[in-house]
């Protein structure tokens, strides 16, 4: 149902800053599919999602969705059938508008145009339901404004609302990131729960390797503008964190393990070793 061939981009070309962020990228994804994209710092796994959502225009390459060619197509109008969850637990709601007046809006997203509709009894009772399935006791602060709420309290409202119109697709963008564990791993399982109930074909980009082993039924590793290896569903299940730190060395011998210098890494290659 997503279909990415052959996408080039390249910023700044031909001058002193060129930066070559995806190199010929072709990835198919069926309906359902959960993907989990690692790789090192700038080997353009934010690129392929801006890519993916519209917020960039590839140089060369398609982009399809079904059989739709939505490569140039803009952002805003992907909105219809394309959500997504930034690391910033702030950028996916309103602070100063109330937990029920930013839900209200994720409803209406992808409708036709129109006013905001009311907060009725059985919506509210929606909303209730819905944020009771959070286990975070938002079901009892409607009234409460965003803003109060904590990060990892504002990361599980924003994914709900995401996925409150049943996207067609759904970009998590290291939406874990900037969580401490004990909510990066809630938001973590809030998010296998809400993809996996709702069938959401899902694209998520993580430094996190362990998180990306255990999320998801593919998996790609990224470097330098290219898809390094991938993964299918049972390739996943018997791979460990140094599994794929010795394939990712094995295919870039020159690279060091420097490449991967994010702490969240390092804390999972510690985990699997056992020290
Ligand atoms: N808007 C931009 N303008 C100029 N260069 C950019 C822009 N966005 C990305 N790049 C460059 O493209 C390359 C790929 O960047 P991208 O952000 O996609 O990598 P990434 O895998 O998401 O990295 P990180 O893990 O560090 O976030 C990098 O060299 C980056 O500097």
């Amino acid at each position: 149902m997503l279909t990415i061939d052959n996408v080039h981009k390249t910023f700044f070309a031909g001058t002193v800053n060129e930066r070559r962020a995806l190199a010929g990228v072709s990835l198919t994804l069926q309906e359902g599919d959960f993907l989990t994209v690692i790789g090192s710092n700038g080997a353009g796994k934010s690129t392929i999602l801006n890519t993916i959502s519209g917020t960039l225009i590839p140089d060369t390459g398609t982009v399809r969705v079904d059989d739709t060619d939505v490569t140039r197509l803009p952002e805003h109008k992907r909105a219809r059938y394309l959500s997504r969850v930034f690391q910033d637990p702030m950028k996916g709601s309103s602070p100063t508008m109330t937990v029920e007046q930013n839900m209200a809006i994720a409803l209406q997203r992808g409708k036709k145009r129109g006013l905001v509709p009311g907060l009725t009894g059985a919506r509210r009772q929606l909303f209730r339901d819905k944020l009771a399935s959070l286990e975070l006791g938002l079901e009892n602060r409607l009234g409460a404004k965003v803003g109060l709420l904590s990060g990892g309290q504002r990361q599980a409202l924003s994914l709900l609302m995401a996925t409150f119109s049943e996207p067609r697709i759904l970009l998590l963008d290291e939406h874990t990131a900037a969580l401490d564990p004990q909510r990066a791993d809630l938001v973590s399982r809030l998010t296998a729960d809400i993809v996996a109930e709702q069938h959401l074909t899902t694209v998520m980009v993580t430094h996190n390797m362990e998180q990306a082993l255990r999320l998801g039924n593919r998996l790609i590793m990224m470097h330098e503008g290219r898809v390094l290896f991938e993964l299918d569903a049972a390739q996943k299940q018997t791979m460990t964190v140094p599994g794929l730190l010795e394939q990712f060395r094995r295919l870039q011998p020159g690279a060091e393990q420097g490449a991967f210098d994010d702490a969240t890494l390092f804390e999972s290659v510690k985990t699997e070793d056992g020290h």
